[in-house]
C-alpha cells in the first residue's frame, strides 16, 4: 500500500482534514485495524448441486480517520467500499480485525452508534416513500430523541441550505432524484451526527444539484467539523471535497494520501503548451519531451510532481515564445490505470 509520504503509515497523511480544514488533526474517530470480511456464497452448479465459494470482500484493511477529516473512499465496482461502510455502521460484522467508530464497536453496539453517525446511500432512500418529507423528519426527531430546539434549528438550516423549502409537504415518491437526495442528506443530519458516511451521494444528479450538494457538504465540514467518509465514482466529488483519498481494490487499501499524490504514484505528466513566433523543430531539453507539434505550437510533457517554472524560464530565454499554458494531468486516467493494475503502488 502506498501513502503520500511513502512510509506505508495511514491516517496521518490527511490529518489536517478536508478542504474545509475543520478540526485540524483531531482525535481518531474511525479506527480500522486489520479488518477482513469474508462472505460464504453458494452457487447453483446443477439441478441439485451447488458449490460453496468464499469471497474475501475486505482484506487486511487498516486506516484511521481523524475528527474533522473529509476522506474520499474510492475503488472499482466490487472493490469492497460498501462492505466497509456496512461494517462501519454495524450492519455487517467483520470476520476478523478491530473496528471502532467514536470508540464504539459498531456491530456490538449498533443502536448506541446510530446516535453518533449519519448514513446516506445514494442508491436507496431512508425516507418513507408515501409520506410527505416533513413526516419522515418528524419520525427521525422522535426515533433519535433529538431535543426540540435542536431539531428545529437543524431542520431550518438544512431546509435553507439544501433548498427544501417548497418540498416539505410533498410525498417522497413525487420528488425528483436530486430533491430526494437532498432530502436524504437532511434526514441523516437532523440528529447532529459526528460522522457522516456518504455512499454515492451525487449519483444520477444533474450538474446544478451536484454543485448544491457539494457546497452543502463543504460548509457542514467547515462549520460543524462533521467527519465525512465519502464513497463515489465521481472524481469531481473527491477533487472538490476531499484532500485525502483512499483507494481500495480487491478489498485491499492501495493508496492513502492526498489526491495530488496519486499523480506521483501514477507517474502522470503535466503538459506545457507553447506557442512560438514561428514553426520550429521539436525543442530539445532534458526537462520535458515533445509529444506533439502543430505549426508553431508544441506540447511538452513533464513529470506532474515537478514545477513548470525552470522549463518555462529556459524556453523563454532560448526560443521566441509568444504564449504558454500548463495543462494538468487527468486524475481519472491515473486512477483508471491503477484499477487496471498498470500502476503498482
Ligand atoms: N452479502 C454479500 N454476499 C456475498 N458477497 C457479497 C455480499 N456483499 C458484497 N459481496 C461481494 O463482496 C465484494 C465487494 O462488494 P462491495 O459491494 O463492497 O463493493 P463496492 O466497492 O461497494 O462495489 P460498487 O462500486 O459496485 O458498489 C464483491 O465481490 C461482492 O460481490
Amino acid at each position: 500500500m502506498t501513502t503520500a509520504d511513502g512510509t506505508g503509515r495511514t491516517g496521518g497523511t490527511g490529518g489536517t482534514g478536508g478542504t474545509g480544514e475543520a478540526g485540524g488533526a483531531g482525535e481518531a474517530l474511525i479506527e480500522v485495524d486489520g479488518v477482513e470480511k469474508v462472505f460464504d456464497v453458494r452457487r447453483k452448479t446443477g439441478f441439485l448441486r451447488s458449490e460453496r465459494r468464499r469471497v474475501r470482500a475486505v482484506d487486511s484493511l487498516s486506516f484511521t480517520v481523524r475528527r474533522g477529516e473529509m476522506v474520499g473512499y474510492i475503488g472499482p465496482n466490487g472493490a469492497g467500499k460498501s462492505t466497509t461502510i456496512k461494517m462501519l455502521t454495524g450492519i455487517l460484522t467483520p470476520s476478523a480485525g478491530r473496528l471502532r467508530v467514536a470508540g464504539i464497536d459498531p456491530s456490538r453496539e449498533r443502536t448506541r452508534l446510530a446516535r453518533r453517525i449519519g448514513v446516506v446511500f445514494g442508491q436507496r432512500t431512508t425516507l418513507w416513500w408515501d409520506l410527505p418529507l416533513i413526516d419522515s423528519y418528524r419520525l427521525v426527531h422522535r426515533m433519535y430523541r433529538v431535543p426540540d430546539a435542536r431539531y428545529a434549528e437543524n431542520l431550518d438550516r438544512c431546509v435553507e441550505l439544501l433548498g427544501l423549502g417548497g418540498l416539505l409537504d410533498v410525498p417522497v415518491r413525487q420528488l425528483s432524484l436530486g430533491q430526494r437526495m437532498r432530502g436524504d442528506i437532511a434526514a441523516a443530519l437532523l440528529h447532529d451526527p459526528e460522522v457522516l458516511y456518504l455512499d454515492e451521494p451525487t449519483i444520477g444528479l444533474d450538474v446544478v444539484s451536484k454543485v448544491k450538494v457539494r457546497g452543502f457538504l463543504r460548509d457542514l465540514n467547515a462549520e460543524r467539523g462533521t467527519t465525512v467518509l465519502l464513497t463515489t465514482h465521481d472524481l469531481t466529488d473527491i477533487e472538490q471535497l476531499c484532500r485525502r483519498v483512499m483507494v481500495i481494490d480487491h478489498g485491499r487499501l492501495m493508496y492513502d494520501g492526498p489526491l495530488t499524490g496519486l499523480h506521483e504514484v501514477g507517474e502522470s505528466e503535466r503538459t506545457l503548451v507553447v506557442d512560438f513566433a514561428r514553426e520550429l523543430p521539436p525543442v530539445e531539453t532534458d526537462a520535458a519531451r515533445v509529444v506533439r507539434v502543430e505549426g508553431p505550437r508544441q506540447w511538452l510533457a513533464f513529470p506532474a510532481g515537478r514545477s513548470a517554472a525552470p522549463l518555462v524560464a529556459r524556453l523563454a530565454a532560448e526560443y521566441p515564445v509568444v504564449d504558454l499554458s500548463v495543462r494538468e494531468p487527468d486524475i481519472e486516467a491515473v486512477i483508471a490505470k491503477m484499477y487496471a493494475g498498470q500502476v503498482v503502488p
